[in-house]
């Protein structure tokens, strides 16, 4: 994409792993496009379906709300039943037929995170494709799983190498100071932070996240 032509496309903001209502108030001040909640037993970010629901019960329609967690999490119903997502994340190796199934009893749209560091990562798209929505791009380190640290980035210029048949998230490490190098890079329009707008684990920063979405939003900012 010519970067004329990117820089008339609104970029759409998901802030990922909201564990405070003051967090979850700088989003939606800041018009936020989508929050995320994590519900990870390992993860600092782990909160229970009836708090997730409680801090934000209020926000406007217009924001979606998306769960990430796992297929080997065992209290879906109850994140369906308090934090009523609208999206479903799943972030892991879950195997393709544990998400269908999870997809056709909820009948929610599914975000497939696919971690790279690597052209040839990348391929594992073509595994998802069929039950994936949306997909969300991030790296990853060997020695740490499923949760990335500060600084974990990958080359994001390999996601301009390949054809991405749905649209997508880039994530990883971004902040307010990279993220419009990276959008231009890879060509993403969505985009997710989360660590970087911490103070402490667990716990976002309301300027940190305006500070990045008015970032995103005024490349000038
Ligand atoms: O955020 C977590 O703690 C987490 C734990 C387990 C699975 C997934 C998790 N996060 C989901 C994500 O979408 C991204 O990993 C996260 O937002 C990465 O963004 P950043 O921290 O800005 O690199």
């Amino acid at each position: 994409m010519s970067y004329g032509l990117y820089r008339f496309m609104v970029p759409k903001i998901k802030i990922c792993g909201l564990t405070n209502l003051e967090a979850v108030n700088a989003a939606v001040k800041n018009k936020v496009d989508y929050i995320s909640c994590v519900f990870y037993k390992y993860s600092p970010r782990n909160i229970t379906p009836q708090f997730a629901e409680s801090i934000t019960e209020e926000i406007p329609n217009r924001i979606q709300k998306i769960a990430v967690l796992s297929t080997y999490e065992s209290n879906i119903e109850d994140i369906i039943k308090y934090y009523k997502p609208e999206i479903l994340q799943f972030h892991s190796d879950e195997e393709v037929d544990d998400i269908l199934k999870i997809k056709s009893r909820f009948g929610l749209p599914i975000i497939k995170t696919i971690r790279v560091n690597k052209l040839e990562d990348l391929k594992v798209i073509n595994k998802y494709s069929e039950i994936a929505d949306m997909y969300l791009f991030e790296s990853y380190s060997d020695n740490n799983l499923y949760i990335d640290k500060p600084g974990n980035k990958f080359d994001w210029s390999l996601l301009k190498k390949v054809k991405i048949d749905k649209p997508w998230f880039l994530s990883g490490s971004l902040d307010k100071y990279n993220v419009n190098y990276a959008r231009r890079v890879s060509g993403a329009v969505m985009i997710n932070a989360s660590v970087t707008l911490e103070s402490s684990p667990g716990i976002k920063d309301p300027n940190m996240i305006e500070d990045f979405i008015k970032s995103v939003r005024n490349p000038n900012y």
